[in-house]
């Protein structure tokens, strides 16, 4: 069974997703308590998206985050390298009869757009699994008209160390305990637990978004910090 290292080799992190996209929605709901859909919410709210917009989701995945970004009528790109993850997203929009994403083989690291393409770019629990972060954060705003925003949902750190000692041993031990009555692939769910561990806290990643030339850098925290909703402006 495909799983990823901490080094996020792009072969070994496609192949990894590829492996998981069937049991991938259904999991993330169990893990998370149906969390996941709080967290989606906020980050929808954040991106803020109107009619005429164009966004772009990058590491979408199934394109489980996407397609809420065209509830006010904006039209949305869901890229991602998976295969697998974007022929699930695929059919389930056939079987649905809906085609409120386009989806788009794209790898974060050289996205196949022209600068300044999109109002917004958001991309929600992918950037941990990208091998080179501070490329995808050029790459992303690259693509991002100027004035146009980012919003980063992702997993983080509990700053109240009392807490996080719980939540990482949660991490550690009971996330791959229950993910192994759902697949086969544990392996791919002790990475998601490894990832976070070894993820930036806030501080960091917000430092990271400044060095990459991102202006209006700031954060929220969802879930006493489970999740940390990052945002940012292209000023120039
Ligand atoms: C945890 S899933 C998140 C999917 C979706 N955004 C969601 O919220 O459910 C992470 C996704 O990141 C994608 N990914 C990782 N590295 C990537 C890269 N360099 N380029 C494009 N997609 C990437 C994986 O293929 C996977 O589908």
């Amino acid at each position: 069974m495909a799983r990823a290292a901490l080094d996020k080799s792009p072969g070994d992190v496609a192949a990894m997703f590829d492996d998981i996209a069937g049991r991938y929605d259904l999991l993330n709901d169990v893990l998370s308590l149906g969390q996941d859909r709080v967290w989606r919410g906020a980050a929808v709210r954040a991106v803020d998206a109107y009619s005429g917009e164009l966004v772009l989701d990058l590491a979408a995945g199934t394109g489980t985050s996407s397609v809420a970004f065209t509830s006010r009528g904006a039209r949305v790109i869901a890229c991602d390298f998976s295969q697998g993850m974007l022929r699930v997203g695929a059919r389930r929009e056939r079987e649905e009869g809906s085609s409120r994403a386009t989806f788009v083989a794209g790898d974060a690291l050289s996205l196949p757009f022209a600068d300044r393409t999109f109002d917004a770019v958001t991309i929600s629990f992918g950037l941990r699994n990208v091998h080179d972060v501070d490329q995808a954060l050029q790459e992303m705003r690259r693509v991002t008209k100027i004035g146009g925003r980012l919003v980063i949902c992702e997993f983080s750190h509990i700053p109240v160390a009392a807490l996080d000692r719980v939540y990482s041993r949660y991490l550690a031990a009971a996330l791959p305990m229950i993910a192994r009555c759902f697949t086969a692939n544990t392996g791919a769910y002790s990475y998601l637990s490894e990832s976070i561990a070894d993820w930036p806290d806030q501080r960091a990643l917000a430092a990271r978004l400044q060095r990459a030339g991102w202006s209006r850098v700031a954060w929220r925290n969802l879930t006493l910090g489970v999740v940390a909703l990052h945002r940012a402006v292209r000023r120039a």
